[in-house]
């Protein structure tokens, strides 16, 4: 397990009581949900916590082709014979680390159930195929991220899922605070990192009018790494803002206007 612990601190900007309200959901061990857009920083928070909180993590990225299997374990074939290998979310349940389980929406729902037992008072993991069933280690968490935005009927947590967990709201942070994050983690002056985050400000209006998401963080700290480098603002912000958010022809000069305005 030692090889889960986050071993230096992951910079993490608080933006409100979230870090005081995650650690008393892990007192509890109450399994939590990390809900708003890509790139706003919630896996960057998960990674602080884990730290701060000396637990080893352990992430996964769903999609949709994930299986209960690939969290929960399969039997393997080797020369001995059959072994039986724990999956992701097992070893974090025997061994007590907190499971993050990144945009669990686009798992498939047979997946997402196999988590119930685990994220009610029972903290059990039944695994059927082993005919096993592992009791949760004390210091377990189950942890998952969801965009709300992307959500549609046809894909979206069941209630009885929803139910099992506290939420945490994220957000682009307000303008002074994501102005900090970007100036640390790119490494360009405040200037440029302010005006990096009033072009994302200006995209992020356009949201539901041309654009489906808005400019997440994780975009100006790559534009800001790039300017750092000594890339041209002008094409650093282009090739890490613009071109990846949009393929709309309008849309694109729109937006380069925008970044021509700062730069
Ligand atoms: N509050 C914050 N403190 C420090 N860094 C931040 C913060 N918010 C965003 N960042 C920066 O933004 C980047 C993207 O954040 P992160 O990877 O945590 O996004 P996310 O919300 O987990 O996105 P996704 O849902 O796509 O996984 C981080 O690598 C970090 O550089």
């Amino acid at each position: 397990m030692t090889d889960y612990l986050v071993p230096e601190e992951p910079y993490y900007r608080g933006v409100g009581d979230e870090i005081a309200m995650y650690e008393a959901a892990y007192e509890i061990r109450m399994p939590m949900m990390l809900k708003g857009p890509t790139g706003c920083g919630k896996t960057r928070f998960v990674e602080h916590m884990a730290w701060k909180l000396g637990k080893p993590l352990i992430t996964v990225a769903c999609n949709e082709d994930m299986t209960a299997s690939d969290l929960l374990g399969r039997f393997l074939l080797d020369a001995n014979g059959t072994r039986w290998q724990d999956g992701p979310l097992t070893l974090a349940a025997r061994f007590g680390a907190i499971c993050y389980l990144d945009e669990v929406v686009e798992a498939r729902q047979d997946t997402t159930v196999a988590i119930h037992p685990l994220t009610d008072n029972r903290r059990i993991l039944p695994l059927e195929r082993k005919g096993e069933v592992v009791k949760a280690h004390p210091d377990f968490q189950l942890v998952v991220s969801y965009n709300p935005g992307y959500q549609s009927v046809m894909k979206d947590l069941k209630q009885s899922t929803k139910q099992r967990f506290g939420a945490l709201d994220f957000d682009y942070p307000t303008h002074d605070i994501e102005v900090e994050i970007v100036s640390h983690e790119s490494g360009v002056d405040a200037e440029t990192a302010s005006k990096l985050v009033q072009i994302a400000e200006r995209a992020r209006n356009l949201k539901g009018h041309g654009l489906d998401e808005g400019l997440s963080t994780r975009m100006l700290v790559y534009a800001g790494s790039l300017i750092a480098k000594g890339i041209e603002p002008l094409k650093a912000c282009r090739v890490a803002l613009v071109r990846p958010i949009t393929d709309d022809v309008d849309m694109r000069d729109a937006l380069d206007a925008a970044v021509t305005t700062y730069f």
